[in-house]
C-alpha cells in the first residue's frame, strides 16, 4: 500500500519549493544589453514554474550530511539550468516538437527556433558559470570542485546527453524497435543522470565520503528511472490541462517507452518495485541528519498526478 502523505509533508514541500524558487531567482540572467531576447527566452522556461525537484534534491542530501552555508545555492540554480535547457531542446521540431511545457508555449514557439536552440545553450552554459560562483562561498574549495565535476560528468556524453542521443534514435524506429537493456540505458541517462548529479552534488558539498556519494548515486539512479516511467504513464493517463505539457507525446513519436513494452499495469508494478528498492536503501543509509523528508519525497514523485 502506498504512503499516505501527511499535511505536515505538503506543507514543508511547498515551503522548501518556495524557498528553491527565490534561490533560483537570484541567479537569472539580466535582461539587458544587445543580448537581452536571449536572457527574455532563457527566464521564459526558468520562471514558468516546475517542481523544482532537482534544486530540492540537492539541497536536501547537503542537508543530510550536515552541509551548511552559501555553496549549495549557485549549485541548486545551475541544476534547475541544466534542466531547464534539456527541457527547451526536448520541445524543439528536430527532437519532440511539442508546443507546450509548463503549462506555456515552448520557448521556441514564442521566440522562434533559432533562439530557442541558442536559449538552451546558453542555460546549459550558465549553469556553470552559476556553479562556479560557489567556489569563494565555501572554505572548503575541493568540495566545490568535486561537486563542479559531478554536475559535468552527469550532464555529458556519459550521463544526460548519452541518453537523450539514444533516446532520439528511439523516435525515429517507432514501437516495439528498442529492447528493455537499451531502454533503461536511455531512462538511467536522460532522466536519471540529472538526479544523480543533484544528490551527489548536494552530499559532496556538504563533505561526504565516496561510499556515501555512491550510494546516493544507485538510489537516485532507481528514483530517476521511477519518475520516467511515472511520466510514461501519465503521458496516457493524464491531461494536458493537470500537465502542462501535451499527453500522447511518446504516441505521436512513435516512441518505446515502459508503457508500450509492458503495458500501463506492468510499469505500474516497475514504478513501485523501483521505489521500493529506493526508500530501502535510503533507509539504510548511515547520515547525520533525519531522512524522513526525502522518503516522503520519493514516495510523491512516484506516485505524482502530475
Ligand atoms: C538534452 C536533452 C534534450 C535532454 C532531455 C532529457 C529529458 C529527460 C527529457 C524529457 O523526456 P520526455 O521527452 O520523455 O518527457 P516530456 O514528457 O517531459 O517531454
Ligand atoms: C524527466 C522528465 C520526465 C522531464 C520533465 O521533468 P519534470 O517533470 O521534473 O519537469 P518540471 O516539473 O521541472 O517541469
Amino acid at each position: 500500500m502506498r504512503m499516505e502523505h501527511s499535511e505536515n509533508f505538503k506543507a514543508v514541500l511547498e515551503e522548501k519549493t518556495r524557498e528553491a524558487e527565490s534561490i533560483i531567482a537570484a541567479y537569472l540572467p539580466k535582461e539587458e544589453g544587445f543580448a537581452k531576447e536571449l536572457a527574455k527566452a532563457m527566464n521564459y522556461s526558468m520562471t514558468a514554474g516546475g517542481k523544482r525537484l532537482r534544486p530540492l534534491l540537492l539541497q536536501e542530501s547537503f542537508r543530510l550530511f550536515g552541509g551548511t552555508g552559501e555553496a549549495v545555492k549557485p549549485f541548486m540554480a545551475a541544476m534547475e539550468m541544466i534542466h531547464t535547457h534539456s527541457l527547451i531542446h526536448d520541445d524543439l521540431p528536430a527532437i519532440d516538437n511539442d508546443d507546450y511545457r509548463r503549462g506555456r508555449k515552448t520557448t521556441h514557439v514564442v521566440f522562434g527556433e533559432a533562439v530557442g536552440v541558442l536559449a538552451g545553450d546558453a542555460l546549459l552554459n550558465y549553469a556553470y558559470e552559476t556553479a562556479w560562483k560557489a567556489f569563494p562561498l565555501e572554505e572548503h574549495t575541493d568540495r566545490v570542485v568535486r561537486a563542479f565535476g559531478i554536475l559535468c560528468q552527469k550532464t555529458g556524453i556519459s550521463g544526460m546527453l548519452g541518453g537523450q542521443s539514444v533516446d532520439v534514435m528511439n523516435e525515429k524506429a517507432g514501437h516495439f524497435a528498442i529492447d528493455r537493456e537499451m531502454l533503461d540505458y536511455i531512462y538511467e541517462n536522460k532522466t536519471s543522470a540529472l538526479l544523480e548529479a543533484a544528490m551527489m552534488a548536494g552530499a559532496a558539498l556538504a563533505g561526504a565520503n565516496d561510499d556515501d556519494l555512491d550510494a546516493l548515486c544507485r538510489i537516485a539512479s532507481k528514483v530517476g528511472i521511477a519518475f520516467q516511467i511515472r511520466d510514461d504513464i501519465l503521458d496516457v493517463t493524464s491531461t494536458m490541462e493537470e500537465l502542462g505539457k501535451p499527453v500522447f507525446s511518446d504516441e505521436k513519436n512513435e516512441k518505446t517507452t515502459y508503457v508500450t513494452l509492458f503495458g500501463t499495469d506492468g510499469a505500474e508494478q516497475e514504478v513501485k518495485r523501483l521505489t521500493k528498492e529506493a526508500v530501502d536503501e535510503l533507509k539504510n543509509l548511515s547520515c547525520p541528519r533525519d531522512k524522513i523528508f526525502l522518503e516522503e519525497l520519493f514516495e510523491s514523485l512516484t506516485s505524482r498526478k502530475k
